[in-house]
């Protein structure tokens, strides 16, 4: 018969093993390791440069509820400066072990694939043993093989961009949950737009493959995800949906900055030279992401203001709200051909 200690073990890597959203994951991780470890406390730091993110922490002394809370930012962000024991597990990746009068702790560096470096780090009340730290690194590799994962599902294999299948998802999560704090900006009390929903077509596109192959054709689209990067914000969330088309949900405090921002591209790219296809030009077509939009009918908006776009004449950035004439709006029959997205 198993032990009872091995049950439990087993029923906590299925749970870190269980779902989808990261948060939870993240909750899961820290909730998990301060049960077997019977840890003081645990906390998951993400380092996102010179700020470090509080991922996730549980306490032994927390009240009665759920214990730990994933993506809920500290009140103020600590810099990573500041904890010099976070920087040098970081920079040395490999395991630190810290005793001090309360106890002990260990700092595991986790790395995944998409080169997102966090640290586990676990309070513990005695001296840390070998055995407490292999627990804490298996269950940090199960954490990185579970996040490496979902990374694969959610991205496109030749740009690394977001895919269409993590669209609905993400949408949602950009723009309902209350995440504008963690990027330390406040909701606004007039209810104003905060994202803005951009599709992005490159024009006769068919015509750079029939003239120099597919593979100089796909790096064009790699190049274009790249000028896609350095134009929006590292927090904007950037899509392949596939073909020559890229989405981009973008954060803009009204009209005019959305406006500059998907200009800049289109420009950007209109200027980049491109190894032997020279220029390449997009169109562009963007809306205002409504309270209690979904994703398909913001889609569907941008896509209208892309037709336009591209009956327009190509090489041109059009808004829905102010641009669309409504004997405009050929809902998904533009000449890029992708009908029937949702
Ligand atoms: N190289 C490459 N080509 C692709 C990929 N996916 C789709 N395509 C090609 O992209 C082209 C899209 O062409 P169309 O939808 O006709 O549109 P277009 O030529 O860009 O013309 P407009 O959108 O009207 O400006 C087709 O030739 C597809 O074969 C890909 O992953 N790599």
């Amino acid at each position: 018969m198993p032990h009872a200690a091995m049950l439990d073990h087993l029923e906590h890597v299925a749970r870190l093993t269980h779902g989808r959203d990261r948060d939870v994951l993240d909750a899961t991780l820290a909730d998990v390791v301060l049960a077997t470890l019977q840890a003081r406390a645990v906390v998951l730091w993400g380092d996102e440069g010179e700020l470090l993110d509080v991922r996730a922490h549980a306490r032994a002394d927390a009240l009665p509820g759920p214990v730990a809370t994933a993506g809920t930012p500290s009140p103020q962000r600590p810099r990573l400066i500041e904890r010099p024991e976070l920087v040098q597990t970081l920079q040395a990746g490999a395991t630190t072990v810290i005793s001090d009068a309360r106890g002990s702790r260990i700092l595991v560096p986790l790395l995944t694939e998409t080169q997102r470096r966090l640290v586990l780090d676990v309070a513990l009340a005695a001296a840390a043993d070998a055995q407490a730290r292999r627990v804490t690194e298996g269950m940090g590799r199960i954490y990185v093989n579970v996040i490496n994962l979902l990374d694969a599902c959610e991205r496109d294999t030749l740009t690394e961009l977001l895919n269409r299948k993590s669209f609905d998802d993400t949408f949602y999560k950009a723009t309902r949950a209350p995440d504008e704090a963690v990027a330390g900006v406040q909701r606004r009390v007039d209810g104003g737009t905060h994202h803005w929903l951009g599709v992005i077509d490159v024009d006769h596109f068919k015509s750079v493959n029939d003239r120099f192959g597919h593979l100089i054709g796909d790096e064009v689209l790699l190049l274009m995800a790249r000028l896609l990067r350095s134009t929006f914000r590292h927090d904007d969330r950037l899509y392949r949906f596939g073909g020559e088309e890229f989405v981009a949900l973008v954060r803009a405090d009204d009209a005019a900055a959305a406006a500059v921002a998907f200009e800049r591209l289109r420009t950007a790219v209109e200027r980049h030279s491109f190894p032997q296809v020279g220029r390449v030009t997009v169109s562009i077509g963007y809306t205002a992401v409504r309270p209690f939009d979904t994703p398909a009918d913001a889609f569907e908006r941008a896509d209208r203001a892309l037709y336009q776009a591209k009956a327009q004449g190509r090489n041109r950035v059009v808004c829905f709200e102010s641009d669309v004439t409504p004997q405009a709006g050929q809902p998904l029959q533009h000449a890029g051909g992708n009908v029937d997205l949702f």
